[in-house]
């Protein structure tokens, strides 16, 4: 079988180090859209950027032609989009435009399209609308708990594909389900990806609050009042509660939430030091989905009548009208209600 991974990234550089491992040399191509990285990797083995300490395996393919990285793909194969939520509309329009035959499609990313607040499989089907000319893809989501590092590492790892389609979930499992990694299936799209998109919000509101020292009460109830968020949202969407006790739902929070290596969590620990959002994000070097994804959820959350008052808080905070202080004192003053 051959991957393609579309996106050189942390992530997209880890699951195709964890693929290449197992498969083919030559099968597993990873692609970036800058050269230069792409021949670094060559030269030095490592993807200097994003992943610094790891040796990436002599049989990943470096690619830079976009239209190599389809084009080696069969039907049987697999196409892997690693960007950010934010590249993912263009980097699948880009795909459609140049296939020829059916692909099947899958995409890393945890979050809402901002400006319609689409979850990720919605903004693949608009574009495949656009795009596809009545070629039938297969698509689907990969999540679940999984720091880059780690896996990268070959470290213990859990994840969920989510996907209508039996057939790429079982391509899927193909791909990755090796050595230290496990690989769930799913048929419920909307919650494994409201499930990453939320707990990137949940994370910056735990960073917060460890962040200002509130202490390990706090904590625990920060990510068990977020999850009943979550499973309200995700039932409202027509997704199934129960796929948030999963690992793309609580096992993510747990991870994302309490790791230090999580970026979004570091963004909260930095805003509660009191430092201005662009200065964090610019120190960063990474992406920090939750950062944008908060008035989404927002917004989503009031088109469909739920109630998510640490999400709603977290948009505020992040779009400077009120402080992390204000956020807690506003929460904690809310009145009373039945646990639901
Ligand atoms: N890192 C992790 O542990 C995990 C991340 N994820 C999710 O995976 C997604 C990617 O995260 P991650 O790899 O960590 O992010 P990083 O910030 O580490 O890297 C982002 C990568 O995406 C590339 N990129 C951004 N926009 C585009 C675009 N429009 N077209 C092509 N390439 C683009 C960047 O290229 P350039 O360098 O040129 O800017 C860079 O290579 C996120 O949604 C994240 O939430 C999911 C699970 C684990
Ligand atoms: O999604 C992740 C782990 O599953 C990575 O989280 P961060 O983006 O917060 O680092």
């Amino acid at each position: 079988m051959k991957v393609t991974l579309l996106g050189a990234g942390s992530w997209g550089t880890a699951m195709a180090a964890q693929a290449a491992r197992y498969l083919q040399p030559g099968d597993v191509c990873l692609w970036s859209r800058r050269v230069e990285q792409i021949e670094g990797m060559q030269h030095s083995g490592v993807n200097t950027a994003y992943l610094p300490d790891v040796v990436l395996p002599k049989g990943l393919q470096l690619e830079v032609s976009f239209e190599r990285a389809i084009e080696r793909l069969s039907e049987n194969d697999l196409l892997i989009i690693a960007t950010p939520m934010s590249g993912l509309s263009e980097t699948v329009a880009q795909v459609l435009r140049l296939a020829k035959h059916p692909l099947n499609i899958v995409w890393l990313c945890k979050g809402l399209e901002p400006s319609t607040t689409l979850l990720p499989h919605q903004v693949v089907e608009r574009e495949d609308q656009l795009h596809s000319h009545g070629i039938r893809h297969s698509y689907g989501a990969l999540s679940g708990p999984s720091f880059a590092q780690e896996v990268a590492n070959g470290m213990p790892c859990a994840l969920t594909v989510a996907s209508q389609s039996n057939t790429l979930c079982d391509i899927v499992q193909g791909a990755f389900h090796h050595g230290n990694m496990r690989i769930y299936a799913s048929d419920d799209l909307v919650g494994v990806e409201l499930g990453g998109a939320i707990k990137n919000v949940l994370a910056i509101a735990a960073g917060i609050g460890d962040g200002l020292d509130l202490g390990l009460n706090a904590r625990a109830a920060v990510l068990t009042r977020g999850l009943a968020e979550m499973m309200r949202l995700v039932k409202a969407a027509g997704g199934r509660p129960e796929t948030c006790m999963g690992l793309t739902g609580v096992g993510d929070l747990i991870l994302t939430a309490t790791g230090d290596l999580s970026r979004n969590r570091r963004v909260g620990l930095a805003l509660a030091a009191g430092k201005p959002l662009p200065e964090i994000l610019g120190g960063l070097g990474h992406v920090a989905e939750g950062v944008l994804c908060a008035s989404a959820v927002g917004n989503l959350a009031a088109r469909l009548g739920v109630e998510m008052p640490i999400t709603a808080m977290m948009g505020e905070v992040l779009s400077g009208k009120l402080s992390p202080h204000e956020a807690v004192k506003k929460l904690m003053g809310r009145d009373p209600k039945l646990e639901v």
